[in-house]
């Protein structure tokens, strides 16, 4: 058995050897393509593999028909928004995330980007503090929990918004939940987004949702760039200089963002929510278990498509 491990942006090598030592173990080949830039280049890597693994490297239809051997894409992280999932059903291919396994990293990362706009960008003026801000979890998922058990650190007044996780689930944690976005975003300074890019959440965060954040809001993402409605949250920013943006998923509309908002704007030049050795090793062994565990037993476990 052939397991690709197909990656534009690499895993930090100590990942690499930990799931070449799973997929060995197993009896199995690994083979390695890093950084390949060019599609044909995956094209050509995917032909002979039998199963997958990938992190936001696209595998659509034309992928699943170069890879004729294939029967599992394990995608290292949460969001599987790159995978065409009806063309993996249709090809019989299984698709899994591995939840969880890089959450940590990315509430880490909200927070450093969150201390970085309330600090002005670091450009030497005063800026303020999260203690006693309200925080707003938009979506009360893995990430969502993370940000929520760092907030409480801060001395922030946290609360949450997930469509389908329990009232209950959430305050247990201590944390407020609240009955809608709307609700959330009226009454949080820092609102932090953890929703999933799906066809109801696409341009969801738009001018009307955000227009509901008191003075000096601040919203983080570091979701998906797509829930972003970002012609509406230009036209909204443009007329409130009070609103910042951090974001480490860079709008297509980036350009216009740090040119009209310098100092409330600011991306990181490439997603690296995930991009730690603990969160490569979590995600990446965890997908190359995930695979032994479904070629040799048959354990469909973190499934996302339908067969
Ligand atoms: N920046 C990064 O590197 C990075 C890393 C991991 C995840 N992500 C993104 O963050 C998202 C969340 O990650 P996670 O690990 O917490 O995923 P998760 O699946 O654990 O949590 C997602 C949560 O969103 C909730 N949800 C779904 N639709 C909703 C809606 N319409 N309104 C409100 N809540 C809704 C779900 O109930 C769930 O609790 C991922 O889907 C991915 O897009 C980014
Ligand atoms: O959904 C996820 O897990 C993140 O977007 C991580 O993406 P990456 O593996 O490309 O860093």
């Amino acid at each position: 058995m052939k397991v690709l491990v197909a990656t534009d942006k690499p895993f930090a090598k100590v990942a690499v050897d930990g799931i070449r030592k799973e997929i060995e173990a197993a009896g199995y080949e690994l083979v390695l393509l890093e950084k390949y830039g060019e599609k044909a280049k995956l094209l050509e890597a995917v032909k002979d593999a039998n199963a997958i693994i990938i992190r936001s490297d696209i595998i659509d239809a034309e992928v699943l028909d170069a890879a004729n051997e294939l029967k599992i894409v394990v995608r290292a992280g949460a969001g599987y928004d790159n995978v065409d999932l009806e063309a993996a059903t249709s090809h019989g291919v299984c698709v899994m995330n591995t939840p969880g396994q890089n959450s940590n990293a990315v509430a880490e990362l909200a927070f450093g980007l969150m201390v970085m706009a309330v600090r002005n960008m670091y450009n030497g003026t005063s800026g303020t503090e999260l203690m006693g801000k309200k925080l707003g979890i938009h979506a009360y998922g893995n990430v969502g929990r993370n940000v929520a058990r760092i907030a409480k650190g801060f001395g922030m007044d946290i609360y949450a918004f997930d469509a389908f996780c329990p009232k209950e689930v959430i305050e247990k944690d201590g944390v407020k939940a609240v009955a809608s976005a709307d609700e959330l975003y009226a009454t949080c300074d820092v609102v932090s987004l953890h929703i999933p890019a799906t066809a109801e959440t696409k341009n969801s965060i738009n001018y009307a949702l955000v227009n509901k954040m008191p003075k000096n809001g601040l919203l983080v993402n570091t979701a998906r760039k797509e829930v972003i409605n970002e012609a509406e949250l230009i036209q909204l920013m443009e007329e409130r200089a009070d609103l910042k943006y951090v974001t480490d998923i860079m709008p297509a509309a980036n350009e216009a963002f740090a040119a009209k908002f310098a100092g409330r704007y600011f991306s990181t030049p490439k997603k690296m929510g995930a991009q730690t050795a603990e969160a490569n090793i979590n995600a990446g062994i965890a997908a190359a278990k995930q695979i032994v565990g479904f070629l040799k037993n048959g354990c469909e476990k973190f499934r996302v498509n339908k067969k």
